[in-house]
């Protein structure tokens, strides 16, 4: 029998912004190896569940353990790579510069440095792109270095918020390809995304809607149970619908 580890778990998390209640109660469990998707609509509380399981928030109840350990650790940040939704880069230096600054803030440097540095441009495809200053790129190619500078470090866990929003269907593809073979590698990978054909490619998912899980389960097991054919037929049959 395959032992299966545990790499995220969410427990009974609630996150309240003044008197809304932004996450209520959401409990999950992420295994080592996996690509897990958070599949809701906007304001559901996706990007507010990662910010908490990246330790950047902290809940007002119940707790995230993240490689066996209570978050929020500063400790962890090395072994997470997290792509903000919004690109958190330097529009004055050159893409070859982020990635040289965010890359020595996890102790990167001289060979090292220039290999993980020529490793992450070429998966992204922005070899070409290097010496440019930030702010002469366009949105896709701003998301693909945030994703390069998540890349840098080589962590084990990678949470991805909304990592392929801009981004081309071909690059979209060779982005996905990527990802795989990152899993393949053992990199337990969490993104949210609301493109169904993206949950779809998810080894399993959780379904939000307002701040609680309405389902979660390998997009299969989503499907069959609700009765449906497609990610979104599913997502509404689990109360997921516009009200
Ligand atoms: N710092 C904050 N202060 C007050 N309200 C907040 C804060 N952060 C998030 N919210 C609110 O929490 C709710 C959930 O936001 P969140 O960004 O987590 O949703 P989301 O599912 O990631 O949406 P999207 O898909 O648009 O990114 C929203 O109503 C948002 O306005």
């Amino acid at each position: 029998m395959v032992s299966v580890h545990t790499c995220i778990e969410a427990n009974r998390v609630t996150r309240k912004f003044g008197r809304q209640t932004v996450l209520d109660n959401i409990s999950l469990t992420v295994r080592q190896g996996e690509i897990f998707g958070l599949l809701g609509p906007s304001g559901s509380g996706k990007t507010t569940l990662v910010k908490i399981i990246t330790g950047l928030d902290v809940p007002d109840g119940g707790e995230v353990t993240l490689l066996g350990e209570r978050m929020p650790k500063l400790s962890m940040l090395s072994r997470i790579g997290y792509m903000a939704q919004s690109d958190a880069l330097y529009g004055e230096l050159s893409a070859q510069e982020n990635l040289a600054f965010f890359a020595s803030l996890y102790g990167l440097r001289g060979a090292g440095l220039k290999r993980r540095m020529e490793e992450t441009a070429e998966l992204v495809k922005l070899t070409g792109d290097l010496k440019k200053p930030v702010h002469l790129y366009s949105g896709g190619m701003k998301r693909r270095l945030s994703l390069a500078v998540a890349l840098m470090h080589e962590p084990e866990v990678l949470v991805l918020d909304e990592p392929t929003v801009g981004i081309d269907p071909v690059l979209r593809k060779s982005i996905w390809n990527e990802l795989e073979s990152l899993r393949r590698g053992g990199v337990t990978i969490l993104m949210t995304t609301h493109v169904m054909d993206e949950a779809e490619k998810c080894d399993r998912l959780a379904m939000i809607r307002d701040g609680s899980v309405i389902a979660s389960g390998s997009p299969i097991e989503l499907k069959s149970s609700s009765g449906t054919s497609t990610m979104e037929d599913a997502f509404v049959a689990f109360g997921g619908g516009a009200r």
